[in-house]
């Protein structure tokens, strides 16, 4: 948390830059290097997704390697979205941590606490799925509790508990649903939301930064991977998103900071 808190200071930025690679195996290494270095300077954040490199011969040294060649004040989120049993659980992340070197993980809560509880470390950050970016209604996360509200309501309840308990706990909030985002930061006012589902889903930026940020102009790490991956030049669509994500902020600062 607090390195994540050190580079959003420093660069202003809250774009999370995603790498989903693509293309044959003899690009992909000068591609993620070109992806990496241009895009740097505006990214508060990288989110590796491993199955990107899992699907390809050495995904793991691949891995490793992108994540070795990421500044090292920039925090990687390594997308995973890991879920099983908590022993088990422990050895993802170890995988996470110690083998590939990732600052964080995405995990899906659908086994409950004991599937998030082994990614708990100090210096290290959790991102619970709780409202996802695929689908306008989803027959899981949108089924109705006997206690009242929906299942996805639950998961960001669990993970506000656990980041109470524990701290580093946020979720992942997809940006296609401004409302369902909007009752999630109701719920969870104060964590860290990890946003994908703009550009290549069509997500509103702006709807989505009115629902999600924090009343301080945080809160909320907007991701963009196919958007960025396939420009033609990656560090001005990075530039480019950072500016509208910040544009939106200032415009969403409330009335009383502005003297
Ligand atoms: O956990 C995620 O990052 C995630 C959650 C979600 O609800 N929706 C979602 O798209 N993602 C991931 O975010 C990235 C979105 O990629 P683009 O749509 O290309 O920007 C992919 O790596 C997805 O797996």
């Amino acid at each position: 948390m607090n390195k994540l808190l050190s580079r959003i200071q420093r660069v202003d930025s809250l774009l999370c830059v995603g790498l989903d690679p693509t293309g044959e195996d003899a690009q992909v290494v000068g591609r993620l290097t070109e992806v990496i270095d241009q895009t740097a300077a505006y990214a508060a954040a990288f989110k590796p997704n491993l199955a990107f490199f899992l699907s390809r011969e050495n995904g793991v040294a691949l891995l490793r390697d992108t994540i070795q060649r990421i500044p090292q004040d920039i925090p990687v989120i390594l997308d995973g979205k890991f879920g099983d049993i908590s022993n088990t659980a422990d050895h993802y992340a170890r995988f996470a941590y110690d083998v590939v070197g990732a600052d964080a993980v995405t995990v899906n809560p659908y086994m409950g606490d004991d599937a998030i509880v082994p990614f708990l470390r100090e210096g290290k950050m959790v991102f619970v799925l709780a409202k996802t970016s695929n689908k306008p209604t989803h027959s899981l996360q949108d089924m109705a509790l006997t206690s009242g509200g929906v299942l996805s309501d639950q998961a960001a309840r669990i993970s506000g508990k656990l980041d109470e308990e524990n701290g580093g706990v946020g979720l992942v909030v997809g940006a296609t649903q401004p409302e369902a985002m909007a009752r999630v930061r109701e719920l969870c006012p104060t964590q860290w939301f990890l946003v994908p589902g703009v550009g290549a889903q069509g997500g509103d930026l702006a709807a989505t930064l009115r629902a999600g940020l924090r009343p301080d102009g945080l809160g909320v790490l907007i991701n963009s991977s196919r958007a960025i991956w396939q420009a033609a030049d990656a560090g001005a669509a990075a530039q480019e998103l950072m500016m509208q994500i910040n544009e939106h902020r200032r415009a969403a600062e409330p009335a009383v900071s502005q003297g």
